[in-house]
């Protein structure tokens, strides 16, 4: 049997990679990462204010060097082999677009005008629109958020779009339509970036955009303009049906077969969010746990519709016919930040350094600083007087969103070193994650086994034996490098007909696991105190 070849595209918070794999076996033939430029430069955004924009010109510049840097040593008949192209990214990363579905930024007048740009999933800057829709959807007819939820969240794609259309008048007369980011990426590559036909993610529209077969589609148009006039029009221009990522979004055009030195007969499939596709890439079967744990988390559950469809789950992120896999019940959660939590504490102790002693010493220290403090920090006890922290630098995703929210400290004393705060800040990444399994049981939704993906999970035993102790399970690390762009490599290999189902092309091309973390029990016992201590902050700073 001549093999063939599918390519997963996975665009992360600060990086994009390609795998090309074989569709039969699931051996990587090439892969290739891109950080993007301008991202790295920290431009258009600005942390202060929950202002996080990336540029068009670098999802297509990474686009582009990834997928031929993938391609650059594969021999021909790999090359030749190669059927199809799934891609994936963060979410909701929503962007204007003009009639022909170009983004504003890539047009000369709004090339440097963050808010003609894509909006990453952590900007925040749409708080108050999102308490608008909660309050609006709440006293309707139909509670648009009953199946996000019940709570509509700042980083989602209507409160985003709101938001930039009252902020600024060149984008509401420019702005024909809006899309996410995996769509606007999938729809490049076919060609045909049309916003009223080009094939919108079932992943997407469902967990972000309100987006319900119940409703007809995204909400009414009454619902809309009541929330603002602005908004009048709106539905017609964005779309009614959405697709599952088995299904293809259409060809390779003429132009990126050419770019990329590929055949135009390549399928493109329908794209999905990291998270979903890494669920995938991850092996994920029904009541699988699986973690994305990198600068955030984000948490896939996938559940048979028929046993868990019919009931409403409080306070996450959505629960979506087809989201993970066609016929399945895709249930997401998360937490904003979690890897992101350690990035800041690292900054907080090398920013004085780099102001201090100059970038090269900054940067020498920011290389070792989280591993060093991980390896001091294992060896602390864990005692029932230990610091507790909150996890919300970022706010909290889930359980019930509310990204006001910040993170707190507490129990410092002057023997309190920087090991011990960092070991009360992975403790509380942990139970972050704890409050999200326990609203999945609490709401009858069984958790029958854990799984991690991600940089963190790859990087870190430390973090991943203390979430094992917390959460009282043990924990399997997948053994893909890039288990999100393998998962839309899998997914690209239903699109393009290799295999029939997500479930054979997991089984063909799945690469198991390599790490299992298994719960302490003295630690596990301890953490079940200092969690309660958790919640109590918690509580403490929510209703302060
Ligand atoms: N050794 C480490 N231990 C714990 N966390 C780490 C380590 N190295 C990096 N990180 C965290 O990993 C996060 C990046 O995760 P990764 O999965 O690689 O990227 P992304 O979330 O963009 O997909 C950062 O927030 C960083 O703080
Ligand atoms: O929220 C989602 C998906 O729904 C993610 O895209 C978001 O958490 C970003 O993930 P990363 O931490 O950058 O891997």
């Amino acid at each position: 049997m001549t093999n063939s070849y599918v390519i997963g595209v996975d665009f992360g918070t600060d990086s994009v990679r390609a795998l090309v794999v074989n569709a039969q076996t699931g051996e990587t033939a090439g892969t290739h990462v891109h950080e993007y430029a301008r991202w790295k430069q920290g431009l258009y955004c600005n942390p202060a204010t929950s202002q996080f924009r990336q540029h068009p010109l670098d999802y297509l510049e990474g686009l582009e060097a990834t997928i031929t840097g993938a391609l650059a040593n594969v021999s021909e008949d790999v090359r030749k082999g190669v059927v199809g192209i799934s891609i994936d990214t963060t979410g909701s990363t929503p962007g204007p677009v003009d009639e022909t579905g170009l983004p504003l930024a890539l047009r000369p007048d709004f090339a440097e005008n963050p808010n003609g740009m894509f909006i990453l999933w952590k900007d925040h800057t749409a708080n108050a629109e999102a308490e608008e829709i909660n309050n609006l959807a709440h006293h309707w007819d139909t509670d648009y958020t009953k199946y996000v939820g019940g709570i509509y969240s700042s980083e989602w794609f209507w409160a985003k779009m709101l938001r930039t259309l009252r902020v600024d008048e060149a984008v509401r007369e420019h702005a024909f339509s809006w899309v996410e980011h995996c769509d606007w990426m999938s729809a490049v590559l076919t060609g045909n970036t049309n916003p009223l036909t080009l094939r919108r993610s079932r992943c997407a529209a469902g967990h972000k955009a309100l987006w319900h077969s119940e409703f007809d589609g995204l909400p009414s148009t009454e619902f809309l303009t009541k929330l603002d006039p602005l908004l009048g029009g709106m539905r017609e221009r964005l779309f009614t049906d959405t697709f599952t990522s088995d299904l293809p979004m259409g060809k390779l055009s003429a132009e990126w077969a050419d770019k990329l030195g590929l055949s135009t007969n390549v399928v493109v499939g329908v794209g999905a969010f990291d998270a979903h596709m890494g669920a995938i890439g991850a092996e994920i079967e029904p009541y699988a746990f699986v973690r994305i744990i990198g600068t955030s988390t984000c948490d896939i559950l996938m559940a048979p519709n028929e046993e868990i469809g019919h009931r409403l789950i409080r306070g996450i992120c959505g629960q979506v016919d087809g989201s993970v896999a066609p016929g399945m019940l895709g249930l997401e959660a998360g937490q904003s930040a979690f890897g992101d939590v350690y990035a800041w504490f690292a900054r907080l102790i090398t920013g004085p350094v780099r102001e201090l002693l100059g970038t090269e010493a900054a940067d020498a220290l920011s290389k070792q600083l989280i591993p060093h403090l991980s390896a001091q920090a294992a060896k602390l006890p864990v005692t029932e007087n230990d610091i507790v922290a909150l996890d919300w630098i970022n706010g909290r995703r889930t359980p019930d969103a509310n990204h006001t929210l910040k993170a707190a400290i507490s129990g410092l004393n002057l023997g309190t070193d920087a090991p011990a705060v960092f070991k009360a800040l992975v403790e509380a990444t942990a139970f972050g994650s704890r409050s999200i399994m326990e609203r999945f049981i609490e709401e009858g939704v069984p958790i029958k086994k854990v799984i991690a993906i991600g940089g963190v999970a790859k990087k870190s035993p430390f973090v991943m034996q203390t979430l094992a102790d917390v959460l009282n399970k043990p924990i399997q690390v997948a053994s893909a490098d890039q288990a999100c762009a393998l998962g839309a490599a899998m997914c690209a290999a239903v699109a393009a007909g290799v295999h029939p189902t997500m479930e054979a092309a997991q089984k063909a091309m799945g690469s198991g696991f390599d790490a299992e973390y298994h719960p302490r029990a003295e630690q596990a016992a301890i953490y079940e105190t200092l969690y309660q201590k958790y919640l109590k902050l918690g509580e403490f700073v929510e209703n302060k």
